[in-house]
């Protein structure tokens, strides 16, 4: 076996055991081996005899190496019909992460119900376990976590790490771990330079020390104190935000955090450290004082908020395809200003009352499209930090004003690449031109038409095509969904759920 090759078949055993919800030790024992052969086997540094092979099939009961090349996964879209019906959002992806993250401050088990079980929580998973989390899918999208006492952070999956860039949010939670340890550098999306330095000068007020080595970080982390603290963040991000969060709430003092994201995914995160005794006050506001626990040992079950950015997607699907659809469960604190901005351009919505969440918090309401005609935008669609029109929800307004009468700019300050993927809506007829890295025109209506494409290495851009596919007579293809599947579950089924015919097929 060459080294690519057992190292492909490492990843392959890896995820067969995290679809077991095993740790290596579990699986070691099934085996009859030891913890550090698993590891061995996982990270490709082991030849693995065909026999071995087969046992290890027998083990997870189904197939884990096919002869031939790794396979794609591409979806076969047969576009221009009217979707009806109605659909519900899942619980998102952002809160997903950072939960998980979180997770690591609780001694006790952490059960967090109806996650999304998407490929970036896949990925933190596969992280945890590696430092020896158990983490059991208990039926279909529930996980339950429970740490040990100490975790091997030198056995971590470098490989998981680094397709996703939510590792970063492990520096908040592992403060007081480890006193040096290292850290793969955070992948994900390409959608430009993203810095950590937002992160490194937030925790470097509670005296965590980062240097930047080929691949990794070298951290250094401080020994606990019970100071209170007080700082501005000097961006206003999300994850940064969480990562000041998480240090704080295991710390005895009180820290106030300023210039703090309110935004969704924050917020879902404060409530499930409340759950854990965590004092979190300003929740949903910039200014955040929180209150920290040293040992928290909690059984805690909870209910991570649904997504507006999915809910922005179906709410998509139903207005490119002319449709009346009803999304259910959409969190409509984070979805306001994108609906206003939807009515402004003549789209007709109803919106039902409110109700709350499973978390007990957030307040939901169900959204239903109906058949409109759409003008473009008089001003320019642009995001904002919370309450702004979310940066993620940016990329759907590129669709939407494909089918609207005029010419629309989007401006995208934030982030240097994504817009330039929406000009691959072209390929299916769209009309945007690229003004600069962050600012299109995009010209309506669209006649939208089938057409093949790759997927960019982007997850809205990407799932903003498949949108415009369904819209597009005849049979489109998009190709190399791992990107879509980051941040969507089974999104083909659920469109199909209301009348898309979208297939999975690899080739
Ligand atoms: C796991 C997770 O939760 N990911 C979300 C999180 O990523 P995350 O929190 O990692 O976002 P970044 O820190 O990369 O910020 C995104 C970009 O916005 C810029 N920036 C951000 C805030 C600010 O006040 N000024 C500023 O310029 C950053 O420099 C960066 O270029 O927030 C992004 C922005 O909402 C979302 O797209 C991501 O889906
Ligand atoms: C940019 C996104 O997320 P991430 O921070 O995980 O790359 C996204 O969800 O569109």
């Amino acid at each position: 076996m060459t080294q690519a090759a057992a190292e492909h078949v490492g990843l392959l055993l890896r995820d067969a055991r995290g679809e077991k919800g095993w740790t290596q030790g579990q699986l070691a024992a099934e085996l009859g081996t030891s913890q550090s052969a698993i590891a061995r086997m996982e990270q490709g540094k082991q030849n693995l005899s065909l026999k071995m092979i087969e046992r290890l099939e027998t083990i997870f009961g189904r197939t884990i190496v096919k002869v031939g090349k790794p396979q794609m996964t591409h979806l076969r879209v047969e576009g221009g019909r009217t979707l009806s019906g109605a659909v519900d959002v899942n619980s998102s992806k952002n809160a997903g992460v950072a939960l998980l993250c979180a997770s690591l401050i609780n001694r006790g088990t952490t059960t967090l119900r109806r996650l999304a079980r998407i490929e970036e929580v896949n990925r933190i998973v596969e992280v945890l376990m590696s430092i020896g989390v158990e983490c059991t899918w208990l039926n279909g999208n529930d996980l339950r976590i429970r740490r040990p006492e100490t975790l091997d952070l030198a056995s971590m999956d470098e490989e998981a790490a680094r397709r996703t860039r939510s590792v970063i949010m492990l520096l908040g939670p592992l403060l007081d771990e480890s006193e040096e340890y290292h850290l793969p550098y955070a992948g994900g999306c390409d959608l430009g330079t993203r810095t950590v330095e937002p992160h490194m000068q937030a925790l470097r007020q509670f005296g965590l020390s980062v240097e930047a080595k080929s691949g990794f970080y070298a951290v250094t982390a401080p020994s606990a104190d019970s100071h209170d603290r007080s700082f501005v963040l000097t961006e206003r991000g999300d994850t940064v935000t969480e990562n000041a969060i998480m240090a704080a709430a295991h710390r005895e003092g009180t820290t106030v955090i300023r210039n703090a994201s309110p935004n969704y995914m924050v917020q879902d995160l404060c409530f499930y450290l409340q759950g854990l005794g965590v004092e979190i006050d300003g929740v949903g506001t910039t200014t955040l004082k929180i209150t920290g626990r040293p040992a928290i040992d909690v059984e805690i079950e909870y209910f991570p908020s649904e997504d507006p950015i999915e809910a922005m997607s179906l709410i998509t699907a139903g207005i490119v395809t002319n449709s009346e659809v009803t999304i259910r469960r959409v969190p409509i604190e984070f979805m306001e200003i994108e609906l206003a901005m939807l009515e402004q351009m003549g789209q007709q919505l109803d919106v039902s009352g409110e109700y709350t969440a499973r978390n007990g918090r957030t307040r939901l309401v169900d959204v239903t499209t109906k058949p409109s005609t759409l003008t473009a935008a008089k001003d320019k669609i642009h995001p904002m930090p919370f309450p702004g029109l979310n940066i993620d929800n940016l990329p759907f307004f590129a669709v939407i004003a494909g089918n609207a009468e005029g010419q629309t700019m989007i401006h995208d300050w934030v982030y240097e690449n994504r817009a330039i993927y929406l000009t691959e809506l072209n390929k299916l007829g769209g009309q945007v031109q690229l003004l600069d890295p962050h600012r299109i025109y995009v010209n309506g209506p669209t006649k939208w038409r089938a057409a093949e494409i790759g997927c960019p290495p982007a997850l809205r851009p990407a799932a903003c095509l498949l949108l415009a596919m369904l819209a597009a007579r005849g049979t489109s293809e998009l190709r190399n969904i791992y990107v879509i599947e980051r941040g969507y579950e089974d999104l083909a089924e659920r469109l199909n759920t209301i009348g898309a015919k979208v297939e999975y097929f690899q080739d």
